[in-house]
């Protein structure tokens, strides 16, 4: 738990410059909300342009009613027939200045939903594009988390930027008619203005630095949540009696992070009601010079009530508009968090110009004087290691936890780049391969492979998402991995909802889900297949049958096996022994027997049954 919490301190805060540059994304966002739905975007400034100019039409048309009705009262005798019209101008005024504001709503609400959901794939796209090691680490978390809560919260930022400038229109528009009476007016209104503006401005800032630097704090919020109320946690929270050790943790967490808030909220409440009541007194002395003005007859009561209107109207506006003005700064300094995550680069580019794997691989993959280090570690978790895989070759990995099995065959997945030392595929750097194309040709199902609460035809078909139609092979694979015992005994077969997220959904037992995730190895049709341990679930017979199945049906195909068991291990052409990174005995199981080293004194171990 964290130890000090941060605080909204000066020196964190973004300064004045940096918040007004942030102001400079806006136009970045304005290409993404027209490049998500051009029509809806004109459409919505067309109305707000339109509707900008009503306010001024509207007063002005109040007071010619006010002055006609007066002179009628004095001349009884004459036509009302300007006064109709004037009255059924304003109707229509109102009627359609109502239907704009439902327009404008309506498509805010619905370019909001679009330009959301388009940053929403978008940053899918984006993470997929990234190093496995960005994920592992905190900092790009942090950065992940804000953009994440970004793509749906900065919405708010469209319709306030829109409304910005129309009412900037109508202000202009006001400005106009009152410049005709009297200037000062409008000074007065905008010295009015000023210091709420400026206190504004001063707390979205603390705002935003507070909601910013508790990032990590809030992502643990999140975690201590997702433990205390999710399918996955609830068995071991409930065995454990873990319920009130996570209430607490997220309580004392959650508090201070309330209290930090509070503050704040207080502060911004009190100042900002000493602030607009400068506006409001301010307000009140040029209503009473425009009344002193029409009590001395110099304007008629029509004027009068045009110029508190406009006044009045300006003043709430003058104060919307600055007010909304920081709010606008505010989300575009949130919107930076956003384009920062999308300016994250991959360091293993997708490098989509270079060499195709060739098709079948003649010479095998070599590791040469491979070493790796996970970018937070100073110790190797790989060291000079050198082998060759044959084509057609069959090679387990073995050794004891933590000896590097998983790193090597995320090595060759390319999802880390060498420290030192090179892969080979026949003769080439791994790295000048296109990485979609070397990934297409590997395939892989990890220990810790995903159980996608989906149905079980999806979860096969992710193995060769480009198949997911494709229910022969589906049902093929399922074959191939003995999974369709597993599916013959669910309620709807291969359309069966697994997991209990979802409505009719169905547990299985760990056994049953590593031979629904194997078939993903067969529904692949790549040349090199790795499994990392996925049938260590498996009772003992299953597993030495899934493996031979596997041996026989992968026949010409290079295959990586991990596992602990060592009858399965046995079946490999050659193995790989590996312990604390580095390679110690490599050969057949009859070398390595004959060499009666340490894969000999585990193996011999294991079959008198003390492994
Ligand atoms: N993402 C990571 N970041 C930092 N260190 C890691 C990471 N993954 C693994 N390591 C470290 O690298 C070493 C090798 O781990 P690896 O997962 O490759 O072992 P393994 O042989 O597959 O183990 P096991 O049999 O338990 O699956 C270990 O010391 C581990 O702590």
């Amino acid at each position: 738990m964290r130890k000090n919490p941060p605080k909204a301190s000066p020196k964190n805060l973004p300064s004045f410059r940096k918040r007004f540059s942030a102001l400079q994304n806006l136009p970045r966002f304005f290409a993404l909300v027209w490049e998500t739905n051009k029509a809806l975007t004109i459409g919505n400034i067309i109305f707000r342009l339109i509707k900008s100019a009503l306010p001024l039409l509207v007063l002005y048309i109040g007071k010619e009613i006010i002055d006609e009705v007066i002179r009628l009262m004095d001349h009884r005798t004459d036509s009302h027939q300007y006064l109709w019209i004037l009255v059924g101008a304003e109707l229509a005024l109102t009627i359609i200045s109502d239907l704009l504001n439902r327009c404008i709503t309506l498509f805010d609400s619905l370019l909001g939903d679009l330009v959301a959901n388009k940053t929403s794939v978008d940053l899918v796209h984006h993470a997929a594009k990234l190093d496995l090691y960005q994920f592992e680490n905190p900092v790009f978390y942090d950065k992940l988390e804000r953009a994440r809560r970004q793509t749906s919260g900065r919405t708010v930022l469209l319709s306030q930027t829109l409304a910005q400038m129309q009412d900037i229109l109508t202000l202009i528009s006001l400005g106009a008619g009152l410049v005709v009476f009297n200037p000062w007016l409008i000074l007065i209104l905008i010295v009015a203005v000023i210091p709420s503006f400026i206190g504004e401005t001063h707390f979205n800032e603390k705002t935003y630095s507070l909601t910013r630097s508790w990032t990590p704090e809030r992502r643990e919020l999140d975690y201590l949540r997702y433990l205390g109320s999710s399918a996955e946690t609830v068995k071991e929270v409930k065995v454990f009696g873990l319920e009130n050790y996570l209430a607490s943790r997220f309580k004392s967490l959650s508090d201070e992070y309330y209290d930090a808030n509070k503050k704040i909220a207080i502060s911004r409440a009190g100042w900002g009601y000493l602030l607009s009541a400068i506006g409001t007194f301010a307000y009140y002395g040029a209503y009473l010079f425009v009344l002193l003005q029409t009590l001395s007859g110099l304007i008629t009561i029509g004027t009068m009530t045009f110029l508190s209107g406009s006044f009045q109207r300006m003043h709430g506006m003058l104060q919307g508009i600055m007010t909304r003005f920081s709010g606008i700064a505010e989300n575009a300094l949130y919107l930076q968090d956003l384009f920062d995550f999308f300016e994250i680069q991959p360091t293993i580019p997708a490098n989509e110009s270079g060499k195709i794997v060739p098709k079948p691989i003649r010479k095998g993959i070599v590791f040469e004087n491979v070493g790796f280090k996970y970018p937070d570690n100073d110790f190797w978790a790989l060291r000079n290691l050198s082998f060759t895989i044959q084509p057609g070759e069959k090679l387990a990995l073995v050794g004891e936890n933590g000896a590097g099995k998983t790193t090597l065959v995320k090595l060759l997945a390319s999802l880390y780049k060498p420290t030192e030392g090179r892969i080979l595929i026949d003769g080439v750097d791994l790295q000048d391969y296109q990485l979609a194309d070397l990934r297409a040709n590997i395939g892989i199902i990890f220990q810790d492979y995903i159980r996608y609460e989906m149905s079980v035809s999806d979860n096969i078909a992710v193995g060769d998402i480009s198949n997911i139609d494709d229910k022969a092979a589906i049902e093929n694979a399922a074959n191939m991995s003995m999974a369709l015992d597993v599916i013959s005994g669910l309620p709807n077969k291969f359309e069966q909802v697994l997991g209990k997220r979802f409505k009719d959904g169905t547990e299985l037992s760990g056994g049953q889900w590593q031979k629904i995730a194997l078939a993903r190895a067969y529904m692949r049709n790549a040349q090199i297949v790795v499994l990392d341990e996925p049938t260590s679930a498996l009772d003992a017979r299953a597993e030495h049958e899934v493996f031979k199945r596997f041996s026989g049906l992968i026949q010409g195909k290079m295959a990586v096996l991990i596992s602990h068991r060592f009858s399965t291990v046995r079946m490999a052409d050659r193995i790989l022994f590996l312990e604390k990174g580095k390679l110690i005995e490599y050969g057949s199981h009859e070398a390595l027997l004959d060499q009666d080293g340490k894969y000999a004194e585990l193996f011999n171990l294991q079959a008198e049954g003390y492994l």
